[in-house]
């Protein structure tokens, strides 16, 4: 008997969700790496057509979790490809001979969580997995800076002039949908903040869910796996409770989507100065209100690729394997924005970076 199978047989499953940037990747790449003899798939679903999430994953070679049992789902957010792609994924999963103790879902930053753990009602999912628990990693500095709150007034003025308009901010009903969710709140990226800011987001996360989910404090995503699986919530039985803003809006059962959201891919040549590309990239993420960019550059002369990672205007970068023999060394960026981000400008801007 593993460690996880105990109790009804059904192997846990474990959703992590959050919005862009807030810490997901990092906190399992954590979880990996101290994973307590579990054997752990891995169910990555990213928005935007280039794998970073999953690239970073499969570079930490942990013990736990193999290059075969990282699965990324690359046709869209998770919630709105349930039946196309989630289903057949932990069909096939289940199916395997040598399955796995634990199975953790990474969601889209962008990701609606209730449609996935509805999915674990469906007959055959039911009597095989069961949903361990959500967590919901938070970006605390971005709550502390308003990201989720700020912009009321610009929402008002669209709804104003665009009658269909029924959402509040598209990103604060996420944030709200995301901790709706949650049996677990990681309030993450707490060295940045002091303790008064703290004390600040713990009251605005508490105040934008009904429910009273635990809140725990992180940095870099370091959290026990002890704490983090194991829950043992069976999430998927209490689905009612949990309700998105688009359920509540369109009972009637209207298709929700992600037109608010937009992305694309900027392919560059090498980055010979990656110290004034970045100051560059920084003031065009300012003026354009870019949600993420993330992705892999060359740099000349390094034998080993540069991660960047872009949360609103703060970018991290550093190198983080080398490149393999025979791969194609390329610079090529994710940017994710609201919908009226204006892609043939921001294109430019980032192209024009490059020095
Ligand atoms: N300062 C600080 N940075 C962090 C912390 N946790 C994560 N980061 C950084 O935040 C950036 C985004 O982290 P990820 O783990 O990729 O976030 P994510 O939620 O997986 O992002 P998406 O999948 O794009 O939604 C990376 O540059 C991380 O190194 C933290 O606690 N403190």
């Amino acid at each position: 008997m593993t460690l996880a199978k105990a109790g009804n047989g059904k192997i846990p499953a474990t959703v992590i969700t959050g919005f862009l940037g807030a810490g997901k990747t990092t906190m399992i790449r954590n979880i990996l790496q101290n994973a307590g003899g579990r054997r752990i798939a891995l169910i990555i679903n990213e928005f935007g057509d280039l794998g970073v999430d999953g690239d970073v994953l499969k570079g930490c070679g942990a013990d736990a979790c193999s290059e075969d049992d990282i699965i990324e789902l690359t046709n869209g957010c998770i919630c709105c490809t349930v039946a196309d792609d989630f289903i057949p994924t932990m069909t096939k999963l289940l199916e395997r001979e040598n399955r796995p103790d634990h199975i953790v879902i990474e969601t889209s930053g962008l990701a609606l969580p209730q449609p996935l753990i509805a999915a674990f009602n469906w007959p055959d999912i039911r009597t095989q997995v069961t949903v361990d628990g959500v967590i919901t990693v938070v970006d605390s500095a971005a709550v502390a800076a308003g990201r989720f709150a700020d912009d009321h007034d610009k929402v008002d003025a669209a709804r104003v002039e665009d009658d269909n308009l029924d959402h509040e901010s598209p990103i604060e009903e996420l944030f709200e949908d995301q901790l709706t969710a949650a049996d677990l709140i990681v309030l993450n990226k707490t060295d940045l903040l002091d303790a008064a800011g703290l004390l600040f987001v713990r009251g605005e996360v508490a105040a934008r869910t009904s429910r009273k989910p635990t809140m725990i404090e992180a940095k870099h995503g370091e959290v026990s796996a002890a704490i983090l699986l194991g829950l043992g919530v069976g999430t998927e039985a209490d689905i009612a409770n949990r309700k998105s803003h688009h359920e509540m809006e369109h009972e009637a059962g209207e298709e929700h989507d992600h037109d608010e959201f937009e992305s694309f891919v900027v392919e560059l040549g090498p980055l010979a100065d990656p110290v004034a590309f970045i100051e560059t990239l920084k003031t065009v993420i300012v003026a354009h209100d870019i949600l993420r960019i993330k992705g892999f550059a060359d740099v000349p002369g390094k034998p080993m690729r540069l991660l960047i990672q872009g949360v609103g205007a703060r970018i991290d970068q550093y190198f983080d394997r080398p490149w393999a023999a025979g791969e194609v060394r390329r610079t090529r960026l994710v940017v994710i924005g609201l919908h009226d981000m204006d892609e043939t400008a921001v294109r430019a801007a980032i192209e024009a970076a490059v020095v």
